[in-house]
């Protein structure tokens, strides 16, 4: 379990003002959304917290450490990622590629054991790609290598995840499938971050929001504070009109 923070972070986006400095805590047990527009930096900001990107200044830190003292192997036990970037033509069945997420826990050379077998296989079954394990990756549909990259993070069980659109290519059932899964890891003490296009996913299954506006302005907090109407309008640039299903809310463009 561990507390993702950021203390006075500028993410650095290429000629964009500095914005507001983001000072937050992300606790385990906790999904947070990332809701903004195209180009808000909402990407950036999840690869500064993966410390795959350098913050413009401020830091990032887990439990405490500031991310730029601690090694990658260090980062790579803590951190599980889901981003947009996938390397297609690498040769892999799906049950290799869900392997690798036990990787930062082997010693260089050392071949994966009969448990991190096991790990692997249930995160397929859990993402319901066991009849695909020994299909080569390269040639399954979009929402099969989304689920793929979501089996491998699982199969690594890291303390934080990070997700750039976890429900990207995926049908109804499946998103619905992938946010349960994140709720279900942050209800067993794991902390979810994800960046979100979904209002209406980000309403249902997220307990914390954070709202990146284009100028780098920003604001974030308990969901229930952060779903208001006004304030989506003015960052998506969109009216809507919005109501209450089973005690969420529920946005459509006007
Ligand atoms: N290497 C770069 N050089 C110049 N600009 C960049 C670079 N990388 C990203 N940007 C710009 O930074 C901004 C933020 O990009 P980012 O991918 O983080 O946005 P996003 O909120 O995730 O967008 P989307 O919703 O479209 O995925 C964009 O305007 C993008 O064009």
């Amino acid at each position: 379990m561990a507390v993702l923070e950021t203390r006075e972070l500028i993410i650095d986006i290429p000629e964009r003002a500095d914005g507001r400095p983001l000072s937050l805590r992300m606790e385990p047990g906790q999904t947070w959304g990332i809701l903004g527009p195209n180009g808000a930096g909402k990407s950036t900001l999840l690869h500064t917290l993966g410390g795959l990107n350098r913050p413009r200044s401020g830091e990032v830190r887990i439990d405490d450490t500031p991310l730029r003292q601690m090694r990658r192997s260090t980062i790579a036990r803590q951190l599980g990622l889901v981003f947009q970037e996938r390397q297609d033509g690498f040769p892999a069945t799906v049950l290799e590629t869900a392997l690798i997420g036990r990787h930062p826990f082997l010693s260089p050379w050392q071949l994966e054991g009969g448990d991190d077998l096991e790990m692997a296989e249930k995160a397929l079954e859990r993402l319901e790609l066991s009849d695909l394990a020994d299909r080569s990756v390269s040639t399954l549909s979009g929402g099969e290598r989304q689920r793929v990259a979501l089996a491998t993070a699982l199969t690594q069980s890291p303390s934080i995840w990070l997700a750039d659109e976890p429900t990207n290519h995926l049908d109804l059932r499946h998103q619905v499938a992938v946010m349960e899964l994140l709720s279900e890891q942050a209800r067993a003490g794991h902390t979810v971050v994800m960046c979100l296009h979904d209002l209406n996913l980000a309403a249902r299954w997220c307990d914390h929001l954070l709202l990146l506006y284009p100028d780098g302005e920003a604001c974030w907090g308990e969901a229930e504070s952060m779903l208001k109407p006004k304030a989506l309008e003015q960052l998506y640039g969109q009216p809507l009109t919005w109501a209450e299903v089973d005690g969420a809310p529920v946005f459509v463009p006007s």
